[in-house]
């Protein structure tokens, strides 16, 4: 065991303010020793009681003797315990003071203050749990949607370390396989060995390849869909953000270069998040204040996963409107021709047909279309029926990483092989995406990554 590892280390659980009650977690070898000098209970001492029992009574000062506060503490003996040592968590009262103080009084008795993520990052050393189920603990935390947290709940379990270690199992048969063909040439395998090592490899390829195009829809699902609204002055596009959250969030009037600034809001479509970016209308302008608006519109485009670019349809197209439509080209864009209770002018079957995006016709104001462009917003980013519970999905963008960095190096065995290198070269391309798939789970992890993770936690977890 490390030296760090022998620190007995306590933090306050819950977040600190206003709240009936309040949890300070302690875990490391002297947890028992430090709590007996603090907390008296009926009679008897901490050591007599039982594996997973809370007991009532309350924390005294040991220097006076002044009580602290009445509560409840739970004992957890080694090693079926979160952290797999010792665990004491006292229930005190919520609020600053209760907390802030037991936690003093612990520290004074000779624990340590807990750095961020640390009782998680003793359940991942002491092996309770891998690396990408510590990491599954930081998202079930973060998580904003049922659907993301169905997803780290998933990872929890250790979905992601069986999915990883099958691969890992099979690159390191094709190790042992090369291995035994360069120690006994004699038997002339190494034919056999090519062949057997592409098909292998190109099975593997194929499954990191699923786990990276998944990943993608993960990210979406937990970080939200960035779609940016765009549009000339005046065609309406705060009154589709209005429109799409129900309430009146940005200003609308009829003068057009209303919105200077943008402005961001959270919807939630089928348990898609999507974050629903209003911009200051686009065209050619004199006026200062409005150019810096329009500057940060092609910013928020390159960011944007999904583009609503706003048409009137009561108007004619004009130059703008067609700069626009080409500026989009190449990007997941709607095509929302606006203002559908006016007559309606713009042809949008053409437009359908010139630019080849779907084309949505609706009325801001009047909430007419409003259902089909949420439709055609989920169909479009392919998030719609897409059954979590069927797929692996790799959210954290660590992971995420390591797998594209593992799928370059499986692609290079394939081409190794395709121009018939010797098999040891094979084997380094493979021992390393083998090392990098390890890095997910931590099997294969430095030191210093481990702390850069577990810093992201927050104190007390
Ligand atoms: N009060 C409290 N609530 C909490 C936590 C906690 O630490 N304290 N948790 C903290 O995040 C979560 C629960 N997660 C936990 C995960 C494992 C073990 C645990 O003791 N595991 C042992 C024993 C299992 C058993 O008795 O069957 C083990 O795996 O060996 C405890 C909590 C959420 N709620
Ligand atoms: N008839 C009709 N008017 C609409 C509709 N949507 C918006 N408008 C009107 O069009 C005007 C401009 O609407 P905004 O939502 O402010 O337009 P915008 O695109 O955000 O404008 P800027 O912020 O100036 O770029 C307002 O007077 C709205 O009431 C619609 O569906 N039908
Ligand atoms: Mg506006």
């Amino acid at each position: 065991m490390s030296a760090y590892l022998e620190d007995t280390i306590a933090a306050i659980s819950t977040p600190v303010g206003f709240a009936g009650i309040g949890i300070v977690r302690m875990t490391g070898l002297k947890s028992f020793y430090i709590i007996d000098k603090i907390f008296k209970s009926k009679a008897k001492a901490f050591e007599s009681y039982e594996d997973k029992k809370i007991i009532y009574g309350h924390i005294i000062n040991p220097k006076d003797g002044i009580v602290i506060d009445e509560v409840l503490v739970s004992k957890m003996i080694s090693p079926n315990t979160y952290t797999r040592e010792d665990v004491v968590e006292i229930n005190c009262h919520g609020g600053i003071i209760p907390v802030k103080n037991i936690l003093n009084l612990l520290v004074d008795c000779g624990a340590r203050l807990a750095e961020p993520g640390e009782f998680t990052k003793r359940a991942f050393l002491n092996g309770r749990i891998d690396l990408a189920q510590a990491e599954a603990v930081i998202d079930i935390i973060n998580s904003k949607t049922n659907k993301s947290l169905n997803i780290s709940m998933k990872q929890l379990g250790g979905s992601i370390s069986r999915t990883i270690s099958e691969i890992r199992d099979s690159i390191l048969e094709m190790l042992a396989h090369i291995e035994a063909s360069i120690d006994y040439p004699e038997y002339d395998i190494e034919d056999v060995s090519y062949d057997l090592i592409l098909d292998k490899t190109k099975s593997t390829v194929e499954k990191v390849e699923q786990l990276i195009y998944n990943a993608e829809n993960g990210r979406l699902i937990r970080e939200g869909v960035n779609t940016a609204i765009i549009g000339k002055p005046n065609v309406g596009k705060s009154s589709l953000l209005n429109a799409l959250i129900g309430e009146s969030r940005a200003i609308v009037t009829e003068i057009a270069g209303t919105t200077r600034d943008t402005i961001e809001e959270y919807i939630n479509i089928e348990g898609i998040p999507l974050k629903i970016i209003d911009t200051a209308g686009i065209r050619e302008t004199e006026n200062i204040i409005e150019k810096m608006g329009i500057e940060k519109t092609v910013q928020i485009l390159e960011q944007s996963d999904l583009v609503l670019l706003m048409l009137d349809g009561s108007l004619e197209l004009e130059e703008q409107d067609i700069a626009l439509l080409e500026l989009v080209k190449d990007k997941k864009a709607i095509i929302v021709v606006n203002k559908a209770d006016k007559d309606s002018i713009v042809s949008v079957d053409n437009i359908a047909k010139t630019y080849d995006k779907e084309v949505v016709e609706i009325s801001a104001t009047q909430e007419l279309g409003i259902d089909i462009l949420k439709k055609t917003i989920l169909d479009l980013i392919s998030a719609k029926g897409f059954e979590i519970e069927s797929f692996e999905i790799i959210s954290n963008i660590r992971h995420i990483n390591l797998l594209q960095q593992s799928l370059i190096c499986l692609k290079s065995v394939i081409n190794t092989i395709d121009i018939s290198m010797p098999l040891e070269i094979i084997s380094i391309d493979l021992k390393e995406a083998w090392n990098l798939l390890g890095e997910i789970t931590g099997d294969t992890i430095h030191e210093n990554l481990i702390d850069q993770i577990f810093k992201n936690f927050c104190i007390g977890k």
